[in-house]
């Protein structure tokens, strides 16, 4: 059981849960703005959502901004992130150019860690995974749900189809309606966290939800996700990255 994967100097599944805080510019120059910011606040990872954009650039140029990012927070490792709206993300693509973003970050050895939504073509995203692993980069495998906390089979099926893609680690972000929602998506975390050999990453989203935000310590969620500021926030229930260093601080 190994629970615990290497980027950079960053061990992801070990000691506290790694902090990743996101940019969410909506334009290239607001990126590399947020990016210098964000750096100065010291987080373990930033995810860069490139859904956020409000145009959507072409790969080559893309890549270009990505390059200048990795250069900007270096050493710290970067999440490459395009979120579809059908997760919650900002803006609309088709399956088709979803997949061809995919592989196209996924080939560019600049991508460290790349979201890859578990909802798509199995085979296609193994391939995106596959190219990933090429070029010793993570793939993190993701599933939101913004309305509901889904039954317990449903995650570990959701689960079980990132094993099947190959990912190194497993995301899931949900929506709680009652508090125990938040309790049962924190005792899923540990019991999975013990079955399966990758580190585990959930969070229940929304107020309701923060107390999973900085429970890994206990359930062994492997990262969470704060902000850097409250406009800047990439899903609800984020706390500000102080806030939850923070706490840490307090129940480490
Ligand atoms: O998947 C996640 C988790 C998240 O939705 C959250 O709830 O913190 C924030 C997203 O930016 C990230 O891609």
């Amino acid at each position: 059981m190994t629970n615990s994967i290497k980027i950079k100097q960053i061990s992801i599944g070990t000691d506290l849960p790694k902090i990743a805080v996101p940019i969410t510019g909506t334009d290239a120059e607001t990126v590399l703005l947020q990016a210098n910011q964000i750096k100065c606040l010291n987080p373990d990872l930033i995810e860069w959502r490139i859904d956020c954009l409000t145009t959507m650039p072409s790969l080559s140029d893309l890549l270009q901004i990505l390059n200048e990012l990795t250069t900007l927070v270096d050493p710290i490792p970067i999440i490459c992130t395009f979120r579809t709206m059908q997760e919650g993300g900002q803006q609309p693509l088709s399956e088709t150019q979803y997949l061809e973003l995919l592989n196209g970050l996924a080939a560019d050895d600049n991508v460290a860690i790349l979201d890859v939504e578990i909802n798509h073509n199995i085979v296609a995203l193994q391939q995106v995974v596959h190219k990933l692993h090429a070029h010793q980069a993570i793939a993190l495998s993701s599933f939101h749900s913004f309305e509901t906390t889904p039954e317990q089979v449903f995650m570990q099926n959701t689960l079980k189809r990132m094993q099947r893609i190959d990912a190194d680690i497993f995301k899931l972000a949900v929506m709680p309606n009652t508090k125990m929602d938040v309790i049962k998506l924190m005792e899923f975390t540990q019991i999975a966290s013990i079955r399966y050999p990758n580190p585990i990453v959930t969070m229940s989203m929304g107020k309701l939800g923060q107390l999973s935000r900085i429970a890994g310590i206990v359930t062994n969620s492997a990262i969470t996700f704060a902000s850097m500021d409250k406009q800047s926030a990439s899903a609800p229930g984020q706390m500000h990255i102080e806030q939850l260093k923070n706490i840490f601080k307090v129940i480490k």
